[in-house]
């Protein structure tokens, strides 16, 4: 079976400050641009890719990844930076009616409806990486589009591992270290993330990310905590069936999976073995532990300008734990705070930079109470 290297060549890659990795992959891939979002890192950039033969043309700021992102000579936008500084770039592949492979949850929940009107103006595919939507995407039938009860599904089942916090006693969750937070059981992923799959963040961000590819809602949704992260995710129908996707925990799969969509092929992913899996466990959530996903139910539910304010407070607090600036259980307390503080506001109609603009509100609430948590 062919690997994504017969088919694929990297037009473009992108880092925010990493200058040193990104000089790697370019010397590996030789994109024919590289986008540094920070201008030292791009001069830095520049010197370590002085001596190649045909370097890649370097271009900086977010004006840079917009840029990348609408080349006509790019058909497949893979959206995974971290955090709401994602969403203009996405926009932009979106609107430019790219294939765009979506791992930048945050910029869904920040421009839900933003998002998918650009895609639906564009023509653009949207296909989810995050491994339990693109479990759920696999799960669907392909008119999944015309409505979920249309098409006979009775509601999503999104698993969650319950992080590495799941057995933790919760009067101890206030000496959690970033580390410890970050010790996720079953993936590897970068720290932002891992902390809010230990605070199950991740899973409410998930919640809000489903309503929106999936056209439903809340109600429709359950979330399932399966510790072995190999059920990626159900969907469950009216006639009593339910289709599960199961795999290896590695984004080989379903990165290979939104590439290759609709045939498929290689990941290099081992072959998932069931008998060394053994059993799989389901548990329901528990709120008190992990009031952050209750958070997340109720801004979906809310609606409005209420899961960016979620996001941006939720952005802050990650980084003020894993700068060591607050407790764990300081990051549920910042966001709920910062969503009780701000304003509630409606999206109908409203653009890229009113978003932003609710963002960077959010973020400075959620910076004062982050100060005030610490004196
Ligand atoms: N890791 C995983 O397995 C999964 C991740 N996701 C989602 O994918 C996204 C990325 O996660 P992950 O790979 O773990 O994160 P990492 O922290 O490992 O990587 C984040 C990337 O984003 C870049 N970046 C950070 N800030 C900016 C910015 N302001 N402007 C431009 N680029 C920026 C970083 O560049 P630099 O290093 O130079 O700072 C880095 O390349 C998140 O939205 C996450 O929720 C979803 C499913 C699984
Ligand atoms: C790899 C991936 O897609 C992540 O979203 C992962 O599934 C997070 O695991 P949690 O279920 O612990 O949040």
């Amino acid at each position: 079976m062919a690997r994504h290297s017969d088919r694929f060549r990297a037009v473009a890659l992108t880092a925010n400050r990493d200058a040193e990795r990104l000089a790697e992959q370019c010397r590996q891939h030789r994109p024919r641009y590289a986008v540094m979002v920070d201008p030292d890192a791009a001069r830095r950039l520049a010197d370590l890719l002085a001596d190649m033969s045909q370097p890649p043309e370097i271009l900086t700021g977010v004006e840079g990844l917009e840029q990348v992102a609408a080349l006509p000579e790019v058909d497949h936008v893979m959206a995974a930076i971290v955090g709401a500084a994602g969403l203009r770039p996405t926009l932009a592949a979106a609107k430019a009616g790219k294939r765009v492979l979506l791992a930048n949850k945050e910029s869904l929940v920040v421009a839900g409806a933003l998002l998918m009107k650009a895609v639906e103006e564009s023509g653009a595919e949207l296909l989810p990486i995050d491994s339990e939507h693109n479990a759920i995407f696999q799960c669907l039938p392909p008119d999944f589009s015309k409505g979920l009860a249309e098409v006979g599904v009775r509601r999503i089942l999104l698993t969650a591992s319950g992080g590495p916090l799941r057995d933790w006693p919760i009067e101890q969750l206030s000496s959690v270290t970033p580390e410890q937070a970050c010790a996720h059981p079953t993936w590897a992923m970068g720290r932002k993330i891992s902390v809010d799959s230990a605070t199950m963040m991740n899973k409410g961000l998930e919640v809000i990310e489903a309503c929106w590819l999936f056209g439903t809602d809340t109600d429709h949704i359950q979330v399932v905590v399966h510790p072995q992260s190999v059920i990626h995710s159900m969907v469950q129908y009216e006639d009593g069936s339910v289709l599960a996707q199961l795999g290896n925990p590695d984004m080989r799969t379903p990165i290979a999976h939104a590439m290759a969509w609709p045939e498929r092929f290689d990941s290099g992913v081992a072959p998932l073995d069931l008998f060394a899996v053994a059993r799989l466990d389901f548990q329901e959530p528990d709120m008190m532990r992990f009031p952050c996903l209750a958070l997340a139910f109720q801004a979906a539910r809310q609606g409005g300008t209420a899961p960016a304010v979620l996001n941006a407070a939720n952005e802050i607090a990650v980084a003020a734990f894993l700068d060591r600036r607050i407790d764990l259980p300081g990051i549920a307390a910042v966001v709920e705070g910062t969503l009780d503080a701000m304003p509630e506001e409606g999206v109908e109609g409203q653009g890229v930079d009113f978003l932003l603009d609710v963002d960077r509100r959010a973020r400075d609430c959620a910076e004062h109470l982050v100060q005030t948590r610490r004196s």
